[in-house]
């Protein structure tokens, strides 16, 4: 393994399905740690110069996902002490989830679908994934996902708390694990 950082150097890498909250929580989370806060999806838009609808109309989802691959994995390996919030389909990528494996900590945001689905209207404009399909289609989609999204990372359940809520929790479990695998030693 190369250039591997300590746990406390680690950049945060917020996980889960589209609507989840990984940025406004990545957001929150930033200024609460004092850290930069990336969003991938904003990275990949800046390059193109158009909106991820737009790349996946124009070039196709096989050439998003080809530099989302590229970004997504530059930062995980190359960034230090940032919050990343990946895009919603990044971490089915085998390649995306082990470099998030080996150089972050990685927080799923864990939404149940009774939940979610009210959240649909908000976020269904820039994401291209869940045009031209029903509901049914969708609900298979999040499920099928779901097992991915739990694989070596921290689930924090979100359903019955606010985004300020769901940015504490993450606090305050960041902070056990620094705490206790990495403690700052006083002489
Ligand atoms: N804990 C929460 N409680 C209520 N609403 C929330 C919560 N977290 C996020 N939201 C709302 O849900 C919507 C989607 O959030 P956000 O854009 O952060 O999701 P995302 O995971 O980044 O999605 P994407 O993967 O598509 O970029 C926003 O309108 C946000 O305000
Ligand atoms: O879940 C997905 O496949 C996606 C989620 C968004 O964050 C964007 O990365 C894009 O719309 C694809
Ligand atoms: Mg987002």
């Amino acid at each position: 393994m190369e250039n591997v950082p300590s746990l406390r150097e680690r950049n945060i890498a917020l996980i889960g399905f589209m609507g989840v909250g990984k940025t406004t929580i990545g957001e929150r989370l930033s200024k609460k740690l004092y850290r930069d806060f990336v969003d991938i999806d904003k990275v990949i838009e800046e390059k193109y110069g158009m909106e991820v609808s737009e790349i996946f109309r124009t070039k196709g989802e096989e050439e998003f996902r080809r530099i989302e691959r590229e970004i997504s994995i530059d930062y995980c390996k190359n960034k230090r002490l940032k919050i990343l919030s990946l895009g919603g389909g990044a971490y089915t990528q085998d390649e995306i989830r082990e470099a998030c494996m080996e150089y972050c900590i990685v927080i799923s945001l864990d939404l149940t679908w009774d939940s979610w689905k009210d959240r649909l209207s908000l976020i269904i404009d820039n994401r291209p994934v869940l045009h031209n399909k029903s509901m049914e289609e969708i609900e298979e989609l999040f499920q099928k996902r779901q097992s991915t999204y739990n694989l070596n990372s921290f689930q924090v359940k979100t359903d019955s708390m606010n985004e300020e809520e769901v940015a504490d929790e993450i606090v305050s479990l960041l902070k056990l694990g620094w705490e206790w695998y990495q403690p700052y030693i006083v002489d």
